[in-house]
């Protein structure tokens, strides 16, 4: 047996709080992000820069449309370019329609003439409509899958980079931003990219056609766009300024909204009496919400007008040219009579580019941060450190390890050293906030030590590929998520077994190198022996050990869960979330049950249990912990709990206390050491005890 060791620690000293100024929000403010300097940098270029930026960013976002579909990108641009120069076609043309008509002669022979030039404009109003169609059609297939793309690459990420990065406090916002928003800026990017090359290549037709006719026409087109494209930019810059700046508050009304109605939330409220505070709240923050949303409306407005008047007075001063010269004879009437019409469709086109020079811009912005948090998620990447493999390990050993969480200044583990062998139990024990999850999240390769090693059979997990480490990790977490899949999927969670609802996640090598008694992979459609909608007549009093529905149950069983499943509506393939319908929810204890019917089946060489029985009654606390002592001698069991009853059968018992290991041994060592663990232990043993 290990002798105890007891080491002195320091204990916290107090902790002050922090006041608030009355009349205004009680919450804290935000922390501000990273990106939002950067961000307003963006945002406040000038109008040159932004022209400077465009073709950047539009490069950006044909490349992501090109890597969703690239015969969608190429007909979405081609055709639209396609049907620019039907456009220029059909104005030449228009020419001839109208020199024909202004010649001098009988009418009859003026329209006969005409005919040939109009069978050329209706031919080009034909073909630009029927390339519009089809670019549209293009446009409007490569959306979908442009979204699709760009949300499954952020996804990529955010599933894949180190748990660490999600202690950054400005981590989470980045990748709201990215998203909410920015992967839809994608889509919006790729509309607006395609509309505004349609815009372009229209305004490109009217201007060669201008240019035909008389290249000062060209020029005064140019002036006249300036005043509109000023507009659009400064308009688009003035919503993205605020909406920037409005990101924090929106979140703390999205949390405000989510605590006021909510079932989750709704009887602490009414208990608490919290209404008129929340209320309070939201007033304050949705009075400021609106106050800067009038205000970005009223500079919108002004700068729109500014614009409009500037290019009312730029067509005008086109128009007094054309005049010119005509008066001036340097322009037939019929070229005069072209020009006019180029005009106005130079104008419908510069509305579609201008309006899409605008949302490319804006949008431009959002995708901004999206390829920014890419980027940042890709340096947050765990390394691709392939050095070594791990197998099912024989032991575990800590050495000195410390860890430090993001923006923290204490460290949540401090020197730690400890060792497991297969077979064993080590319990974890102390106060809250000790540092005893983290420091089984170093154990389990959540987490790698700022120094010190963690390896397993001698090779440190910091040298292998974390999923490999984590294939061999079961854990009953302290903060477990409630999944909104059925019971069984709960169970069944991230092995390669396929439910038989279909909704198997993608099949991962090598789940678990521990022998099992019988097969993982049996067929979907494996047959059952009866309805498992809890209604059966028959009992399943023997788990089915050999078929996959019996290692299920024998999991479900071992937490004592398959009776309150069998319990529920559909029994096994009961939705557990109320947002589906027919959907079921568990009590607390319910779930954890589930919780450890997931370790359970998962049958993990290394099984992590992080208070497993908080929330379990007497009964199924007992049975629970019975049950983990049946397959200890299989595996490494680390359990975490302040039951200090239920560590008594473990081999090693560490006592954390500020991140330091500050005793260790086994049961009654500790309690001859008299230590920390003698004093808890006692005054547990009290409570149930005294008269
Ligand atoms: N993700 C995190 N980011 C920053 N600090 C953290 C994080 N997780 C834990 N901490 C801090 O690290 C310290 C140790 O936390 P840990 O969760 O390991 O304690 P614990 O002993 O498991 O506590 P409990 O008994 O309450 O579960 C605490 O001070 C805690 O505030």
């Amino acid at each position: 047996m290990a002798k105890a060791t007891v080491t002195a620690a320091s204990r916290p000293s107090g902790s002050s709080r922090p006041s608030h100024p009355s009349g205004s929000s009680q919450l804290p403010e935000l922390k501000a992000s990273w990106w939002e300097s950067h961000s307003v940098a963006l945002a406040s270029v000038r109008f040159s820069a932004m022209a400077r930026r465009l073709p950047a960013v539009l490069r950006q976002a044909v490349t992501i449309a090109w890597q969703a579909s690239r015969r969608d990108t190429v007909a979405a641009l081609a055709f639209n370019l396609l049907a620019g120069v039907a456009t220029a076609f059909g104005l030449l043309a228009t020419r001839g329609v109208l020199q024909a008509l202004f010649a001098a002669g009988p009418t009859l022979d003026r329209v006969r003439a005409a005919v040939p030039s109009l069978v050329v404009v209706a031919a080009a109003t034909f073909v630009r409509s029927g390339l519009s169609i089809i670019a549209g059609w293009a446009q409007a297939r490569l959306e979908p899958q442009v979204l699709t793309t760009a949300e499954r690459r952020l996804f990529e990420l955010t599933t894949q980079v180190k748990l660490a990065a999600f202690d950054d406090a400005g981590f989470s916002d980045e990748m709201e931003r990215a998203r909410n928003r920015g992967s839809l800026a994608v889509q919006f990017l790729t509309r607006g990219a395609i509309d505004l090359t349609a815009g372009l290549a229209g305004l490109a037709a009217t201007a060669v056609t201008l240019a035909l006719l008389h290249p000062v026409l060209l020029g005064a087109l140019l002036l006249a766009s300036v005043p509109a494209a000023w507009a659009a930019v400064r308009a688009a810059r003035l919503a993205y300024l605020s909406n920037h700046a409005r990101t924090s508050r929106r979140r703390r009304l999205w949390m405000l909204s989510d605590l006021m109605a909510n079932r989750a939330t709704a009887a602490e409220l009414r208990a608490f009496t919290m209404r008129p505070f929340l209320l309070r709240e939201y007033d304050i923050m949705a009075g400021a919400e609106t106050r800067t949303e009038l205000e970005v409306v009223r500079r919108q407005t002004m700068t729109r007008l500014v614009g409009g008047v500037f290019s009312g007075v730029a067509t005008f001063g086109v128009y007094v040219a054309l005049g010119a010269l005509l008066v001036d004879h340097r322009l037939p009437l019929a070229a005069a009579g072209t020009a006019v019409l180029a005009l106005q469709a130079a104008r419908n086109a510069l509305a579609l580019a201008v309006t899409n020079v605008n949302r490319v811009y804006e949008e431009g912005l959002y995708f901004n941060d999206y390829t920014d948090f890419l980027a940042r998620a890709g340096e947050r990447m765990p390394p691709v450190t392939r050095e070594a493999t791990v197998r099912a390990p024989a032991s575990i050993e800590v050495r000195d390890a410390t860890l430090h969480y993001a923006e923290t200044d204490a460290p949540a583990v401090l020197g730690a050293n400890l060792t497991v062998h297969r077979g064993q139990t080590i319990a974890l024990v102390g106060e809250n906030g000790s540092g005893k999850t983290s420091l089984a999240r170093l154990i389990a390769g959540l987490y790698h030590p700022d120094s010190g090693t963690v390896s397993w059979d001698g090779t440190p997990l910091s040298t292998v590929d974390p999923e490999d480490a984590w294939q061999h990790v079961a854990m009953v977490s302290q903060e477990y998520w409630h999944w909104p899949f059925t019971a069984e999927r709960n169970i069944l969670l991230g092995t390669n077994d396929a439910p038989r609802d279909g909704t198997n996640d993608a099949p991962r090598d090598g789940t678990n190198d521990a022998p099992r008694d019988g097969p993982r992979d049996a067929p979907r459609d494996a047959p059952r022996d009866g309805p498992r909608d809890g209604t059966n007549d028959e009992p399943r009093d023997e788990p089915r050990e050999n078929t996959h529905d019996g290692l299920v149950e024998a999991a479900a069983r071992k937490a004592g869960a398959h009776d309150m499943i069998a319990g529920l509506p559909a029994g096994y393939d009961t939705l557990l979330s109320r947002n589906f319908a027919g959907g079921q929810d568990l009590s607390g204890g319910q779930w954890q049950r589930l919780a450890a019917a997931r370790a359970f089946y998962r049958d993990a060489p290394v099984l992590i249990c992080d208070e497993p029985s908080a929330a379990l009654d007497a009964r199924a606390e007992h049975a629970l912990f019975a049950a983990l002592r049946a397959g200890a001698p299989d595996r490494i069991t680390v359990l975490i709990t302040h039951r200090l009853a239920n560590v008594r059968h473990a081999d090693h018992i560490y006592v954390l206390h500020e991140g330091h290991v500050v005793e260790h041994g086994a049961h009654l060592d500790l309690l001859a050491a008299g230590g920390t663990y003698a004093e808890l232990f006692a005054l547990q043993a009290t409570g149930y005890t005294a008269a």
